[in-house]
């Protein structure tokens, strides 16, 4: 990632940036603005980004350009929009993409709602996208709702995990800096052209161990882990009752399984949690032999579409007690988990069933929740679609 000056009162040596960018006749295509609008007020700086996505892919070996390649289902490009999208301060997010891909491209803005997105053609090597897009916000172009931004931000579509903080460095150093022999002898080939045409000195920020950038098939399978990671880290348990149960003993066992857990109970409670953005739950049904708990969340979840961007797992979990309900009718109830499951796919729900055995027997019954728990963990992490509307028993 790279930033620089566009214009504007700068530091040292002021250079004569971007002079030579002339009329451009790149179309320029923008989703909407309300969210730029919202986050106009978060920094005094005018500030926005371009990201070049008009590569191939050569190494990566698949055909696809691998900023369009599917992580969890989702584009690798969409991740890093989410990136950027959610720093307030980056008002215009310039996108360089090739003509073929550019409708591609729309519907991926459309379909994961992404905000401050313009489009521009992409040219034929890095530093010719980086270039279009930069012309796209040097000039005042009619009908553009682009604007002149004082510093910006160069960043690969194909490295979705950068911070907030990090940005927010390499913006300030923008700011600040201009001017630094170590980092042009010892940085990267923009920072020589920075200086070439621009005559402005660079200045080297770190960044953070995350910054990599997808080149390789296995940088997606690391990108992948990553981000089921992250997702897992939040766990909501929902249970049916408030009085103690042996759904209370479920928790207690996965607690030692699975770290940052969050329990509730009321809808309420509830709510809020989806809010913010927990994707992994833990239904416990234990006052029907139905799944009337696993419906009320399901629906929240729907209506709450936070299945958009991420698969949401959603584990029903159930009791087997042969004194009070026999096993066939159990069963046979528990069975329509496979309708709901194939349902909730389509809304990127992954619902999982699973038969948690409930014995007399204090020692089997130890042995049972650590089993059904050692079975939620490996669900959560691994978010399976192969595994859904299976009814697991422990
Ligand atoms: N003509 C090009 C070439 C590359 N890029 C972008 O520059 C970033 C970093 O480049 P790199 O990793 O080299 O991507 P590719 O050129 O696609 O990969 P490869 O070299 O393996 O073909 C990527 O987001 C890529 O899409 C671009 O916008 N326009
Ligand atoms: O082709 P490579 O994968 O070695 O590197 C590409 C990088 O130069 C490019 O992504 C910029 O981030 C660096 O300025």
């Amino acid at each position: 990632m790279e930033s620089g000056r566009l214009g504007g009162s700068g530091p040292a040596e002021p250079g004569p940036r971007l002079r030579g960018l002339r009329g451009t006749d790149q179309a320029v295509w923008a989703s909407s603005l309300s969210e730029a609008e919202a986050g106009a007020g978060c920094f005094a700086l005018a500030v926005a980004a371009v990201l070049p996505a008009g590569g191939s892919g050569e190494r990566m070996g698949v055909p696809t350009p691998k900023q369009f390649c599917p992580i969890l289902e989702r584009p690798l490009i969409s991740y890093t929009l989410q990136a950027l999208e959610r720093v307030c301060w980056i008002k215009d997010i310039v996108v360089a993409v090739t003509g073929e891909n550019m409708e591609a491209m729309k519907g991926i803005i459309q379909r994961y709602q992404h905000k401050r997105i313009s489009l521009v053609e992409a040219g034929v090597t890095r530093h010719r996208s980086i270039f279009n897009g930069l012309k796209a916000l040097a000039e005042d172009q009619p009908n553009s709702r682009l604007s002149k931004p004082e510093v910006v931000i160069i960043h690969d579509a194909v490295r979705p995990f950068v911070e907030e903080d990090v940005l927010l460095k390499v913006v300030t150093a923008a700011q600040e800096y201009g001017c630094s022999d170590h980092d042009l002898e010892f940085g990267t080939e923009c920072l020589h052209l920075a200086l070439k045409y621009c005559h402005i000195k660079a200045k080297l920020v770190e960044g953070s161990p995350d910054l990599w950038k997808v080149t390789y098939k296995r940088d997606l399978y690391a990108a992948e882990s990553i981000i089921k990671e992250r997702i897992s880290q939040q766990i909501c348990v929902v249970m049916d009752t408030k009085d103690e149960h042996v759904g209370c003993r479920l928790e207690e066992t996965l607690k030692n399984e699975l770290n940052h857990m969050k329990k509730v109970t009321s809808g309420r409670d509830l709510q809020q949690i989806i809010l913010e953005q927990c994707y992994s739950f833990v239904c416990v049904n234990v006052m029907t032999s139905d799944f009337e708990e696993t419906h009320k969340l399901l629906n929240m979840l729907e209506e709450s579409n936070i299945s958009i961007l991420y698969p949401v797992v959603v584990i029903s979990v159930h009791f087997l007690d042969y004194k009070s309900v026999p096993f066939g009718q159990k069963m046979e109830n528990l069975m329509h988990i496979r309708e709901f499951a194939k349902e909730m796919k389509k809304r990127n729900i992954l619902l999982y069933g699973l038969l948690i055995y409930y014995p007399q027997d204090e020692q089997k019954l130890k042995e049972s929740l650590k089993q059904g728990a050692t079975i939620i963990a490996a669900l959560i992490k691994e978010r399976n679609s192969g595994l859904i509307g299976q009814l697991l028993v422990a």
